[in-house]
């Protein structure tokens, strides 16, 4: 499972977390402006937008999971198991193959208007990138700071859906996400009156009343409502600090520990990593299972008109703080 939100203080953030049984080998990948992409039915493009994400990279290619780009888009794929149907490629659409659509979006689009007009053309195409990757069955969240869309590529076709929200997780199909947040509507992050009964004396005999409800599992579903309440009622300081935090403990509702969602006998789901991007600066924090400190690449820390990758290992081993 996955989530994937958004937060807006000062600047605009945007991240994820990945929860996966195992980890393809996955870095912190740069791609410059000059770095060629050639698109396996879109054509080439010498120049571009550098981009910024969490990449596993093949043969020089970065495979995007996650990524924003130096004008303030974000954008990352979740798993959409059984729902996900990609197009044949037809003539007269930009036909842009599945592990392409991050670096497609992101190399040319400067806002999500921008998107919206790009996606209109688009067919998302079947494309394998090789033998050796089995085609991701994935949908997408599309962000800037104006909001956020969701994008999915199903049997009957391309489906854009507005996000009010900004969060993703997996399973059902987005409208059915949404709908379900009606079920949702009387929680509150106050504490509840008794509107039970005038014949009984009920009270708040805990703090965290108003969102006796809130589902707690791991389940697709549940992340969805879960990381909803908490994002939209999550309150914090504007600094970057403060911001960064506060995006932590957002995704941090959604957390899987070891243990607690088995996939396969002895095999358990986790969250290998989350990510929190500062859209507006080119930062590109993170934290993994296993190392709770967060890890920083800045974009603007290199030279962004070059033409190869620039790639940072994911730091990983937890760097605990002796104070004697
Ligand atoms: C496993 C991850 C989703 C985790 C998730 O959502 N877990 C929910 C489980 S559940 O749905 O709740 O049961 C997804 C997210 C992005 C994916 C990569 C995208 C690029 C590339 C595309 C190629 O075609 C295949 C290889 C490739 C490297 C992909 C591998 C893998 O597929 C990645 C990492």
């Amino acid at each position: 499972m996955c989530t994937a939100a958004t937060y807006q203080t000062k600047d605009f953030y945007f991240g994820r977390t990945l929860d996966y049984e195992f980890s393809y080998g996955d870095q912190i990948a740069i791609t410059p402006r000059n770095y060629p992409f050639s698109f396996r039915h879109a054509g080439e493009m010498a120049t571009h937008y550098a981009i910024i994400g969490m990449a596993h990279v093949a043969g020089n290619y970065p495979l995007y999971y996650d990524a924003i780009n130096e004008k303030g888009v974000g954008m990352a794929g979740l798993n959409f198991v059984g729902n996900a149907a990609y197009a044949d490629v037809s003539p007269d659409r930009d036909n842009v193959a599945q592990f392409e659509f991050i670096p497609w979006i992101l190399s040319q689009c400067a806002t999500l208007s921008e998107v919206r007009t790009l996606l209109e053309r688009m067919a998302l195409v079947g494309t394998p990138f090789n033998e050796q990757f089995p085609l991701a069955q994935l949908h997408w969240i599309i962000s800037d700071k104006t909001g956020s869309i969701t994008v999915e590529s199903m049997a009957d076709g391309l489906h854009i859906y507005e996000n009010p929200v900004g969060v993703l997780t997996n399973n059902p199909p987005f409208p059915q996400q949404m709908f379900q947040l009606n079920n949702f509507m009387h929680l509150s992050p106050k504490q509840p009156v008794n509107t039970f009964s005038d014949d009984l004396a009920l009270t708040a005999y805990s703090r965290g009343m108003g969102a006796l409800g809130l589902p707690g599992d791991l389940s697709s579903a549940s992340r969805f409502v879960r990381v909803a309440f908490t994002k939209m009622n999550a309150f914090s300081g504007d600094s970057e600090k403060e911001s960064v935090s506060q995006f932590f403990h957002i995704l941090g509702s959604v957390d899987q520990q070891r243990g607690c969602c088995e996939v396969a006998d002895g095999k358990y789901e986790i969250t290998l990593y989350t990510s929190c991007c500062n859209v507006t600066k080119g930062i590109y924090y993170y934290t993994t299972y296993e190392n709770h400190q967060i890890s920083a690449v800045d974009m603007h820390r290199e030279n962004l008109d070059g033409g190869v990758l620039i790639c940072y290992p994911v730091i990983q081993g937890e760097q605990i703080n002796y104070q004697n």
